[in-house]
């Protein structure tokens, strides 16, 4: 039997240091293809993002692969640099890339590359879903022709409530997460309930040191400034692997069980940016804003995703 063809993966990031791991862990899956990546704001500024972006493809001698430059819309508010240094990637100040990013935007690339390969093309979103909202505007039929959205954000508890706290994604741009959400898309919700079961022990960052592979040298350099982080922020030996693990959703779904049902997402008030997930079997008598179902992600192999984390980026 042939064996199956890779996947064809867009990535649409904040790089970001776990955006870094994400990628370079993209770059060395054989299950799929890298054939872009677009990016936006979030863990920095959009403009910062496509240069981190075109500085990692360098860094991986990977130029090839297009980069084409998202939505511009943050405000100081939606942009969490002191996670990731003022640079995005541990304030290591790397020279720039000489590459440039493609005449497209995000939102124009992802819908170019889903009529050209229609069904075929995933993207994987690590920060607001503002490029994906925008893609489905300019084309609805992005719904269709799309194979997956697999998303990292949000926060699902298994019995359909609510979690108090609005993750980073969903309330950097909670309007585009609705549109996305209730589009009708096969979309792959991966949130902080599974990603924060997701842990790099310093150990084995210490083990990562050890390595001669590129990625696992570059990675120590900018992974100090994320332990710090945590250990200031959450008082924690260790990293939350947030985008590896989103990531890998689409390497292997067998790392991750899934439920069926309805995600909305809270716009206004202090709730702003909290996702509701509605996976009663309800059937209605009518298709209401409540009938486009997703998948969210209910449990996970942690240990067999640091494993897997660990072994890429040796
Ligand atoms: O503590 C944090 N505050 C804000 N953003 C964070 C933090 N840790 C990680 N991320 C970034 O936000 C997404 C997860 O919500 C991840 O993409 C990560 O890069």
């Amino acid at each position: 039997m042939a064996e199956p063809q890779p996947k064809k993966i867009i990535i649409d990031t904040d790089p970001g240091i776990d955006d870094a791991m994400a990628i370079f862990l993209a770059l060395r899956s054989p299950e799929i293809t890298v054939i872009g990546l677009t990016t936006i704001y979030g863990n920095v500024y959009t403009t910062l993002a496509t240069k981190n972006a075109l500085h990692l493809l360098e860094v991986a001698g990977r130029t090839d692969i297009s980069v084409a430059e998202g939505s511009h819309k943050a405000t100081k508010l939606q942009v969490r640099d002191f996670a990731h240094g003022m640079d995005g990637l541990g304030n290591q100040n790397f020279p720039e890339s000489k590459s440039k990013p493609i005449e497209q935007s995000a939102a124009e690339y992802i819908v170019e590359q889903a009529n050209l390969y229609p069904g075929e093309v995933t993207v994987v979103a690590l920060g607001p879903l503002t490029n994906i909202a925008l893609a489905i505007e300019l084309d609805p039929t992005l719904t269709k022709n799309i194979g997956q959205i697999v998303l990292l954000g949000g926060d699902f508890s298994v019995d359909g409530c609510v979690n108090a706290a609005a993750e980073t994604n969903i309330s950097g741009d909670p309007e585009a997460a609705d549109i996305v959400f209730t589009s009708g898309a096969d979309v792959l919700a991966v949130g902080m309930n599974v990603t924060r079961q997701v842990i790099m022990k310093d150990y084995e960052r210490d083990k990562l040191a050890e390595s001669d592979g590129i990625f696992a040298k570059y990675l120590c350099k900018i992974l100090d400034h994320y332990f710090s982080y945590h250990r200031h922020a959450y008082n924690m030996k260790g990293i939350y692997l947030h985008d590896p693990t989103a990531l890998l959703a689409t390497v292997n779904p067998s790392l991750m069980t899934y439920m069926e049902g309805v995600v909305k997402v809270q716009t206004t008030g202090i709730t702003r940016g909290v996702t509701l997930f509605f996976n009663n079997q309800k059937r209605f008598n009518e298709d209401n804003e409540w009938s486009n179902k997703v998948k969210v992600a209910v449990t996970i192999d942690a240990p067999a995703v640091v494993k897997l984390v660990m072994e890429r980026l040796m």
